[in-house]
């Protein structure tokens, strides 16, 4: 099977790691994934394994049941899922079956252990010591070679070479191949993928690319809980205490040794945030209140509500579970436990959190600074009367709004007039104040030249056409230190542009761990039209059904400057290159927007 027919559902970029046993490849691994996660890449790993290979152990639930004949066993909890399936093929197995069963939207890379003589692209690894040959001698898909002794390469070789102790450079080697990556074109669907179609960019590769280019800021602050919220957390949040700190009643009533006394002593009473003296004894019982901590001796709280109390003795109706209405001291989290993970978004939740462990100064990184303008003769400022012909700049507003979301600093340059200097003096002095200077209009075809020139004078941009509507033209790229992002001039577009390419690189500059877009399934309550080949995100209202399920209907009318829509909306309905319609009752992704409003 050829590359393009191997890889040719993919939606990111698949790497392999080629190398005879005894190279290193998992150890390699341990580290380069850490690496790639430190750098926002989310990575997934398909590995060649033996043919009667177990990931679970006899005697588990999961085993015995697979065992007792479940053809699928899928387990799940609130942090992993896993699917065993039974699929017994001749020889290796199917690498096409096993990339399509990988979550590919919440990926940014592939890599594929042990398939060494498939046809993808891989990265080499050469240890001297092994006494292998190469193997890019005979396999033309090697992209580098990562090996310990570059003297045993044939003098010919003109392929990248890096270190194989080197995890930095060969980060960086995969992170360029992800900047590089073209997913396979789609085979021709007939009159409407032309040429001009096939050369545009995927959403997900014009995510990949722009990511690539974005290295999380590394200044950090010390901030009270309450300036923290919405920014970073830049380091673990490591308790320093047991929470709850003691054991105690989760209940205002009685502590007892549970066992099956008719009757008990009522030998004291013990308040929240005070301690009961002395151990309760056999037939005793201590009156409790609600985070109270349980007095030595007891394991039980009865609630008040069950309890009979006259002179001194207390009657309970029903039995006494052990353990009943406690909670253990640690239960929540455990001193020197994680609570919360470095590229954490501190919001309501996270300070809470924090502050019930006294972490009242969290270290977070600083915001990102974000300078932003408007382009085009047309556009006039909403405080200005509107001249004839014109419109006011909605553009600069509903970026405003989103970046502030974001937690990001913005510096509002207003409307840039039309002429070349006055083009190249805001965006120089934007680059050098700010880590992302955004733009909307003037990128797509037929525009006056300056913003182009200007773009091209200071720094490096790309025009890019996406398969996507709205928002099909980009423009990206650098300006000094600075990313330069150049959004359509539509007011939709603007907003769904920098949606799915502006909010990730923030998200992944500001430190964020999980920038990825969050999608959820939905019941589509209404038909729905878009072109294969070209993902479509129509503005779309997310509700329950009647039936508990999440629906979805459109805002009605699509066109990119119909703002309203936006509006109306709460989430974006993503009809992916591959969807042409939907019909009502049928699933389909959305993507909530609302923390951005
Ligand atoms: N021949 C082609 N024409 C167009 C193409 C194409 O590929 N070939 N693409 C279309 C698409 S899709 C879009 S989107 C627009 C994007 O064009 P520009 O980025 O160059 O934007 P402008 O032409 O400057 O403006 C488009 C539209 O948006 C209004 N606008 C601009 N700025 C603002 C603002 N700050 N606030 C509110 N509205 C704004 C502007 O008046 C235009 O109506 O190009 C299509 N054409
Ligand atoms: O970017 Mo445009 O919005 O597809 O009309």
């Amino acid at each position: 099977m050829s590359a393009d027919t191997l890889l040719s559902d993919c939606r990111v970029p698949v790497l392999g790691i080629c190398a005879y046993s005894g190279t290193g490849k998992t150890t390699l691994l341990l580290k380069l994934l850490p690496e790639l996660n430190r750098r926002g890449l989310k990575v997934a790993v398909v590995k060649h394994a033996h043919h009667n290979f177990e990931v679970d152990k006899p005697g588990k639930d999961s085993f015995e049941l697979r065992k007792a004949g479940a053809d699928q066993m899928l387990i799940g909890s609130s942090n992993r899922r896993a699917l065993m399936m039974e699929r017994p093929v001749e020889g290796d197995p199917d690498l096409k079956e096993l990339l399509a069963m990988i979550d590919q939207s919440r990926v940014d890379l592939i890599l594929v252990e042990g398939f060494k003589k498939l046809a993808l692209p891989k990265l080499e690894l050469h240890r001297a010591e092994v006494g292998k040959p190469f193997v890019f001698t005979h396999d033309p898909l090697i992209q580098a070679i990562a090996c310990d002794d570059a003297t045993q390469l044939p003098a010919d070789c003109t392929l990248p070479q890096l270190s194989i102790n080197d995890v930095d450079a060969i980060a960086d080697f995969v992170q360029g191949f992800i900047a590089s990556w073209t997913p396979v074109a789609p085979a021709p669907l007939g009159p409407s993928c032309d040429s001009v179609e096939r050369k545009q960019l995927s959403v997900n590769q014009s995510v990949a690319r722009i990511l690539a280019k974005v290295s999380p800021l590394r200044d950090t602050e010390s901030l009270s809980l309450t300036e923290a919220r919405g920014r970073v957390l830049a380091s673990d949040a490591i308790s320093p205490i047991n929470v709850p700190q003691h054991t105690n009643s989760a209940m205002d009533g009685y502590a007892v040794a549970h066992g099956d006394a008719d009757e008990y002593t009522v030998v004291g009473e013990v308040f929240a945030g005070h301690a009961f003296d002395g151990v309760v004894g056999a037939g005793e019982a201590v009156k409790i209140m609600t985070g109270a901590p349980l007095p030595a001796g007891v394991d039980s709280v009865v609630m008040r509500e069950l309890a009979q109390e006259q002179d001194g003795k207390v009657r309970f109706d029903g039995a006494i579970e052990p353990g009943q209405n406690v909670r253990q001291a640690g239960e929540d989290i455990q001193v020197g436990a994680t609570a919360l993970t470095a590229g954490a978004r501190i919001g309501a939740a996270e300070m809470g959190l924090l502050a019930s462990l006294g972490l009242a100064q969290p270290t977070v990184y600083r915001r990102p600074k974000v300078a932003i303008f408007s382009t085009g003769d047309e556009v006039c400022a909403p405080e200005q009367p509107l001249k004839p012909n014109c419109i006011f700049d909605a553009n600069r507003f509903s970026l405003h709004g989103m970046l502030a979301q974001l937690g990001c600093d913005v510096i509002d340059l207003g409307i840039i007039e039309d002429s070349e200097a006055a083009m190249i003096a805001a965006l120089s002095g934007a680059a050098e104040q700010a880590d992302v200077v955004i733009s909307s209009g003037g990128v797509s075809v037929g525009d006056a030249d300056f913003i182009k020139d200007a773009l091209a004078k200071l720094g490096t941009i790309d025009f890019w056409k996406i398969a996507m509507r709205p928002g099909r033209p980009l423009a990206f790229g650098s300006i000094g230190n600075a990313l330069f992002f150049g959004l359509p001039g539509n007011p939709v577009a603007v907003m769904v542009s920098f949606m799915q390419f502006v909010q990730p690189a923030l998200r992944k500059l500001a430190g964020e761990a999980n920038w990825q877009p969050q999608l959820i399934r939905a019941i589509a309550t209404e038909p729905m039209r878009s072109r294969s080949g070209r993902t479509e995100f129509s503005r779309g209202v997310a509700s329950l059904g009647a039936g508990g399920q999440l629906e979805v209907r459109t805002t009605g009318s699509q066109g990119s400057g119909i703002l309203s829509s936006m509006v109306q909306a709460n989430c974006l309905i993503v009809l992916e290159e591959a969807v042409d319609q939907v019909r009502p009752g049928e699933p389909v992704w959305v993507q909530p927007f609302a923390d951005l409003m």
